[in-house]
């Protein structure tokens, strides 16, 4: 696995964040290292779709990058006629997500699609996943793709959102962001490391708060929501529609 050395040396311009060839090849180190929970959230995504698969039915992998909730899901699923969905916008991500998903073989079909979460449509779903990737889109994009995923869901279907989280106090939300930091210095990333990165993700990711999530979600239909994992500022949470 490659090490994300990205942030290491002094950059002289800090860019915005993407999710670009260099990110894409270091992305199972990043994100294992940056996102406490990371892997009992992917492990915990496969337990969910065993236990709400439907025959004959969708599941979804928004933002998928190199397809880890997909994998999950694929290893879980033993109904017929199911087929899971996978879109990400960065090409980067698409093409290796391919050849990560053809490297294991399964009986359960992988549609790998590159495009605008924004702006693909969904339909016949028995689950749709968003794992930390809500949290890049403009605010006011938010509700119109939870729409959309409330109205594709079928009945008894169930959202699995992931994110990075504020909260609305200023003293626990510093505390969360120091535990954080902590984290990633224990994984091996320096001082340097933190704040380019921190820099870096500033203008392309804006966190919602836990309440702000759960009222956006029952804005859009899923009357039943709740938060299953949180380690610091990153949480999951389980949305419902109705059986
Ligand atoms: C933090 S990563 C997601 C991690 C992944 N879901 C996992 O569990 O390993 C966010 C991903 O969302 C993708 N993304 C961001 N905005 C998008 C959009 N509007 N449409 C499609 N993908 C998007 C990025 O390219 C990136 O691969
Ligand atoms: O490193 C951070 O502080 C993060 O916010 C981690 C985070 C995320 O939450 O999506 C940000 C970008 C990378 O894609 C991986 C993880």
């Amino acid at each position: 696995m490659h090490k994300d050395h990205i942030y290491a040396e002094p950059l002289a311009h800090i860019q915005d964040f993407r999710f670009d060839d260099q990110v894409a090849d270091v992305f199972p180190d990043m994100i294992q290292r940056s996102v406490p929970g990371y892997q009992s959230i992917i492990q915990t995504i496969g337990q969910l779709a065993s236990r709400y698969q439907q025959a004959n039915s969708h599941f979804y992998d928004l933002g998928c990058s190199l397809g880890a909730a997909s994998l999950a899901m694929r290893r879980n699923i033993s109904a017929a006629g199911c087929k899971i969905i996978a879109v990400d916008n960065s090409p980067a991500m698409v093409q290796r997500c391919q050849r990560h998903l053809e490297a294991f073989r399964s009986e359960v079909p992988v549609t790998v699609l590159e495009g605008d979460i924004r702006e693909v449509a969904f339909e016949n779903a028995a689950m749709v996943v968003i794992n930390f990737t809500l949290q890049f889109l403009a605010k006011q994009d938010r509700s119109p793709l939870l729409k959309k995923v409330y109205q594709a869901l079928k009945p008894g279907g169930i959202l699995v959102l992931s994110e990075k989280i504020i909260s609305a106090h200023s003293r626990s939300n510093q505390l969360l962001v120091d535990l954080h930091h902590d984290f990633k210095r224990a994984n091996g990333y320096s001082e340097l490391e933190i704040s380019q990165k921190r820099t870096a993700l500033e203008n392309v990711m804006q966190p919602d708060s836990i309440a702000a999530h759960q009222q956006r979600l029952e804005q859009v239909g899923f009357t039943e929501s709740t938060v299953w994992f949180q380690c610091f500022n990153f949480c999951s949470m389980i949305a419902f529609k109705q059986p």
